[in-house]
């Protein structure tokens, strides 16, 4: 082996990593010299706070490349050789030249597509390992046959970096796979922006990471646009969140909203749980027609020949069916939601109700014309607008609703629905659930929001600040003479000492000190229900309901979107089977699939097994191909519940994971694996039911009591673990109703 190749190559190293380290200094310095800057008046200030902000997302993306920064190196047939790395540098040079190219740019492409069959122009590929700054392994493939050039560093397993990438001990958190993405994951990272792209594929073929990586290439690729709309990334739970939640900010970008569809109704949080027949209920693609039904339940008309008589100080106003009924029609005619419908209902009984009174105060006995004029009709009408028992009349038959008031009493007393799933949702009081959330948005958008009140207050105090700014002006005016006063002959008006008056005026002055927003587009995104995303991301979407899609869509009106899934792994009985029934009503069939074959986590081992078990209930299964063999067959044992924790201290890896996978309804009875407190898991042991388990994956994995389990989440359980699997089966455990299931 040519240590000379190996001393070369720590050179370059270290080089990209004294050209970062100065390139973190200089973002450091200017960080520190904008924070010292003495900002007076708020607009500086804001302006400040923008720029440091920029300035630390720059210095948080060079912080990050710090590890790892050199992973691979393309020697082009053309004679010019390129290192890659987590991100671009150019050197200091007056052409600011490359030195290491960022691994999502075009030219670092074939460091990922290039195969001896298809060279695409490389005579050899490289990747550099490192540990800190060191160089400690190269391994190089021959991309052109034809030459003869051999450095002793030439890899015999094309492989081999992968698979050592794939057989280390798993921390609890997801790494990113930059070094190694696969040609059939790098189609996808890179496809284009717009559009449905579906990525469909079996446990452990990458989809997670995939999608990860495909959202930091977006950020990449379409940086201004997505900078300003940000991307939203959908995730099943918030431990899947937090286990996956390193990747991104890793390969630098933060500019990321990551949340559960129950996190997405802003002030909401989801802290109550449903029954999965009641969430099933909750997220049938029904509820929408059932929820609109239920709004117009609440545009209410007073029975026939029973009216709501209103006393005023003219004489009683009669509100009845009539008059109801068309305003009504009327209001219902804007096709506007309840709430923006509500003022056309208003102005339609107020006008009948002074219609009534004018004709009864104004009649000429003798059968002559009204005796009130157009002026004085418009005085009745005022007094009738601003009769507050007028307006709660028109309040009790159509009342302003805000979606949370509405839904609670939804829930409390659910209606258009059949006996059995009416009595599975009906809750009165208590905590918002996940499964809410999507009712919740679907409320808000039937009844749309109001907010006259909202912009008449905007518009005060609006004109709040013309008229301080205004003030101020007329302040530097009227000082305008002191400055000269003790010198002769000048003309104030004509000096040419600008003065804010002579330049600005008061509008002008007061847009200039509105507060400009200068929260990141994720933060901002995530605080407002009407949002766009420039693109979302959801995985394992498979498990959305049809509720929740409406809900995804509406954040998405492009519908630039990558859905990654598994329909074997549904577990939600809302969830879907089907890419095509989930999408059609939102996009009909304008939407691409993708598809990864190849399992990297699971080996063949466990994969053989846990295919056997699910061929048990469908004969005709393929599952996924795995990529490497540990040559460890699973295990099966009885063991009574109460020695499992024991068992789980003996299998735990000395470094790295094991999870302990057991229906929800046994934890109890295992004790000794600590099952409270908020999930954490960078813990050696963990316990988790199969839902929670969905996404993550552990070094030695003990499946518990694999008959309570259905068969999509046997299948997830069984495929978590990369090196071992233990399956585990009750000597005694007290029968369940889901056993029989
Ligand atoms: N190209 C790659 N290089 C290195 N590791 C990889 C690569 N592709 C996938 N992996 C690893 O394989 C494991 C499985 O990937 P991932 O979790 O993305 O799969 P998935 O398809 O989402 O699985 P599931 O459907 O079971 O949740 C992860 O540890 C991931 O880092």
């Amino acid at each position: 082996m040519s240590t000379e190749e190996m001393r070369q190559e720590q050179q370059f190293v270290s080089l990209a990593h004294e050209r970062l380290d100065q390139l973190r200094g200089e973002a450091e310095a200017a960080v520190r010299a904008t924070m010292a800057q003495v900002s007076t008046g708020r607009q500086a200030r804001v302006e400040r706070d923008i720029e440091v902000a920029e300035q630390s997302a720059s210095l948080s993306a060079l912080n990050a490349a710090d590890s790892g920064l050199c992973f691979g190196r393309i020697d082009r047939r053309d004679g010019v050789t390129y290192h890659i790395g987590r991100t671009g540098i150019r050197r200091d040079d007056a052409e600011r030249t490359p030195l290491l190219i960022d691994w999502r740019a075009p030219v670092a492409r074939p460091f990922y597509l290039a195969t001896g069959y298809e060279p695409l122009g490389l005579r050899r590929r490289r990747h550099i390992t490192t540990e800190g700054r060191t160089v400690t392994a190269l391994h190089d493939e021959i991309m052109d046959l034809a030459d003869p050039t051999r450095t002793g560093y030439e890899s015999h397993d094309a492989d081999e970096v992968l698979l050592a990438a794939l057989n280390g001990a798993r921390t609890g958190r997801m790494a990113d796979i930059v070094s190694t993405i696969q040609a059939e994951q790098d189609h996808i990272i890179r496809a284009p922006q717009h559009g449905v792209l579906v990525v469909e594929g079996g446990p452990g073929t990458g989809k997670t990471a995939v999608a990860l990586h495909r959202a930091a290439y977006l950020l990449y690729a379409h940086r201004e646009q997505l900078a300003k709309r940000a991307v939203l990334i959908v995730g099943p739970n918030p431990a899947f969140l937090g286990y996956i939640g390193e990747v991104l900010p890793s390969l630098g970008e933060t500019g990321v909203l990551l949340a559960t569809v129950g996190e997405l109704y802003p002030g909401v949080h989801a802290t109550g749980t449903d029954s999965p027949a009641a969430a099933a209920v909750k997220g049938r693609a029904e509820m929408a027609g059932v929820l609109a039904e239920a709004v117009r339940d609440r545009q209410q008309v007073p029975e026939k020949g029973e009216p709501i008589v209103i006393a005023h100080d003219d004489g009683e106003l009669v509100l009845d069916w009539d008059i109801a009924v068309e305003a009504r029609h009327k209001a219902r005619e804007t096709g506007l939601p309840h709430n923006l419908a509500r003022p056309y209902f208003a102005f339609r009984i107020i006008d009948d109700l002074t219609t009534q009174l004018a004709d009864r105060i104004g009649e000429d006995p003798y059968g002559g014309p009204n005796f009130l004029g157009p002026d004085d009709i418009a005085q009745l009408g005022k007094a009738v607008a601003a009769s507050a028992e007028v307006h709660a009349a028109i309040a009790s038959l159509w009342p302003p609703l805000t979606p949370e008031e509405f839904l609670a009493d939804y829930l409390a007393d659910p209606t258009h629905l059949d006996g059995e799933d009416a009595d599975l949702i009906r809750r009165s009081g208590g905590p918002w659930t996940p499964a809410d959330v999507p009712l919740l948005d679907e409320a808000a958008e039937l009844l749309g929001e109001d907010d006259s009140a909202a912009r008449a207050a905007a518009e005060a105090e609006r004109a709040r600040q013309i008229a301080y700014a205004q003030g101020v002006l007329d302040v530097s005016y009227a000082s305008r003479t002191y400055e000269f006063e003790d010198k002769e002959d000048v003309d104030a008006d004509a000096s040419e000492v600008l003065a804010a008056h002579d330049v600005i005026d008061a509008e002008r002055m007061a847009e200039r000190q509105e507060e400009i927003d200068h929260r990141s587009a994720a933060e901002r995104a995530a605080a407002d229900r009407t949002w766009a995303f420039g693109h979302i991301i959801v995985d394992e979407a498979q498990e959305l309901s049809a509720m929740a899609w409406r809900l995804l869509m509406r954040r998405c009106p492009t519908r630039s979107m990558t859905l990654v899934g598994d329909p074997a792994q549904t577990g939600d009985l809302g969830g879907c089977d089907s890419w095509e029934r989930m999408l059609a009503p939102h996009v009909e069939d304008r939407w691409r699939l993708a598809r990864l074959e190849v399992n990297y986590r699971t080996p063949a081992e466990i994969m053989d097994y846990a295919a056997g078990r699910r061929r048990g209930t469908d004969p005709g299964f393929s599952p996924p191909r795995s990529i490497r063999s540990t040559g460890v067959a699973p295990w099966e044992r009885t063991v009574e519940l109460a020695d499992v924790a024991a068992l789980a201290a003996a299998e735990a890896p000395e470094e790295g994971r094991l999870a302990v996978i057991a229906p929800r309804e046994l934890h109890a009875e295992l004790t000794g694996l600590g099952d409270d407190g908020p999930l954490d898991l960078s813990r050696p042991v963990v316990l988790l039911d199969p839902r929670q388990a969905k996404g993550l994956e552990f070094d030695t994995v003990l499946v518990v009591a694999p008959e309570r389990m259905l068969p999509n989440d046997l299948y997830v359980a069984l495929t978590r673990a990369t090196q071992r699997l233990g399956v585990v089966t009750p000597a005694s455990a007290t029968p369940s109703p889901a056993a029989a299931g």
